[in-house]
This record gives C-alpha cells, structure tokens and sequence, in this order.
C-alpha cells in the first residue's frame, strides 16, 4: 500500500471515496473483477485516468484480468484509512450538530459520533438519539479521556477558531469545519472544510450556463430559419 503517499495530489485523494463507491455496488452485484476500460464506463473517467490514480498507490491491476473489486476496495479502504473506526465529537449542537447527531450512516462507515459540546445550558444535558449534550467546559478532558480523533465543528463563525484551538489542544487528529470562516491548525492536526453553500453556486452557474446555451441556439435557429 501507498508507495509514495506524500507526493499524493488531493485531486487524485478526492477521488478515491468515489470508486470506492462504485465498488461496493459492484461487489453488491457479485462482480468479481473489473478491467480499467469497464471501470471507466461505470464511473465516467478515462481508463488511462482510473490506471494513472490507481499506480499511485502502486497499481493493483494485473494484466489481462483487470483489478480484484474485492481487493481494489479493500486497498482504497486502507489508503482512506477506513478499515479502523474514528471516534468524534460534535460541537455546537444548534440546527447542524443535531443534523449531524442524528445521521446514522456515519456510523456504518466507521465514525462514530460520541457527544456533542454546547455552551448553551438550555441544550446542555439533552439527548440527541442516543447521543448526549455536554457541557463545552470540559471538552478537553471528555476529548483526553474518550481518545476522540475528530472534532467537528459546527459553531457560529466567530467561536470557531476557538474551538479549533481547543480541539487541537485537548488532541484530536482532525477537525472537519462547518463554520464559514478560515481557521488555522497547528501541522499535526488534519483539517477539512466543508461549505455547502459552494456546491449550491457551483450549481447555480450550471444552470445559469446551460440556459445561456439554450438562448443561443434558439437565435442561432431563428437566424437560419429567416435566411431560409
Ligand atoms: N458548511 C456548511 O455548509 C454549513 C451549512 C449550514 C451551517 N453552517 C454553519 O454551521 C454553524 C452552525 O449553524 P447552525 O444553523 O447549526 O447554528 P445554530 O445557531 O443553530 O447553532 C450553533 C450552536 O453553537 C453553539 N456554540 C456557540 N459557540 C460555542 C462554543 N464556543 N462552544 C460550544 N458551542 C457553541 C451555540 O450555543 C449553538 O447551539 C454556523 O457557523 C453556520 O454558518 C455551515
């Protein structure tokens, strides 16, 4: 496994969790094994892409049989570090931390969710499907004790660094931010920023752009049908 993972684009790393995904459909459908061509049709890049990620982590293809789905997914799971569970905590238990709380299919992957932090005392003490709201003020020890890996961060922006610093402090190894403002991490503390509202642009300009595209090919065939 990982021949050379420090040389690792995030671009080829955000791919990974994608043919993990098509993976585990294939192996749900009792397929075998799967040549990079086959793979690629599935999953919309080109094989030589799928050869070029996949050589990264030093191959695992073999020529003329194609890649083991079982063991393609196997490896991907290794090199995501998904074949261990993490252990995290949420903080700020307002309208995105219980959302968080309450999804369960973190847990089936492997991250198990287990307490949020709040500041506020009317939220202090509440159960959240199993999951309870502690006080904020003893974040440090429950991270110290419980040996909590990640800590999510879901406060309004001003707190968030903060918290980040406190998280780093009481010593999780990543932090997954919510809150829509820059935050910094000393160097062995992971980070990864999630903005949804991103995505939602990114889609507005995807439809703006595909009606900009309609509008012009209805001109362009206007202007031929009077020239005809
Ligand atoms: N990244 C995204 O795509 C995305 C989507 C939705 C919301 N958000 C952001 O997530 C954050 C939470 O949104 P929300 O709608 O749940 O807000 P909310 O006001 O419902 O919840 C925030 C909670 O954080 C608590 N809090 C504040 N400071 C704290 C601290 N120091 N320690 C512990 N708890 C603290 C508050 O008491 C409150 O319960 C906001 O920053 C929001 O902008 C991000």
């Amino acid at each position: 496994m990982g021949k050379n993972n420090a040389k690792i684009s995030n671009a080829v790393i955000k791919r990974l969790p994608r043919y993990r995904r098509y993976l585990i459909e294939l192996k749900k459908k009792g397929v075998e094994k799967i040549s990079s061509k086959e793979f690629s049709s599935l999953i919309g890049y080109t094989a030589s892409q799928i050869r070029q990620d996949l050589n990264n982590f030093g191959g695992f293809g073999q020529q003329g049989y194609g890649y083991s789905v079982d063991g393609l997914y196997k490896e991907i799971s290794a090199i995501l570090g998904l074949d261990k569970e993490y252990r995290m905590v949420i903080v700020g238990a307002g309208n995105l931390g219980q959302a968080i709380a309450k999804y369960t299919h973190f847990h089936k992957q492997g991250f198990k969710v287990c307490a949020a932090f709040d500041i506020n005392p009317n939220l202090i003490g509440k159960d959240l499907d199993g999951i309870e709201i502690l006080d904020y003020e003893n974040i440090v020890e429950y991270v110290e004790e419980e040996e909590i890996d990640i800590g999510i961060i879901c406060v309004n922006r001003d707190n968030a660094q903060e918290v980040a610093d406190k998280l780093s402090f009481a010593g999780v190894k990543g932090i997954w931010n919510f809150a829509p403002t820059d935050i910094e991490v000393p160097t062995h503390v992971a980070l990864e920023v999630v903005h949804l509202s991103d995505s939602l642009h990114s889609l507005a300009y995807h439809m703006n752009d595909i009606q900009k595209k309609e509008v012009a090919q209805d001109k362009h065939r206007e202007e031929e049908n009077l020239r005809d």
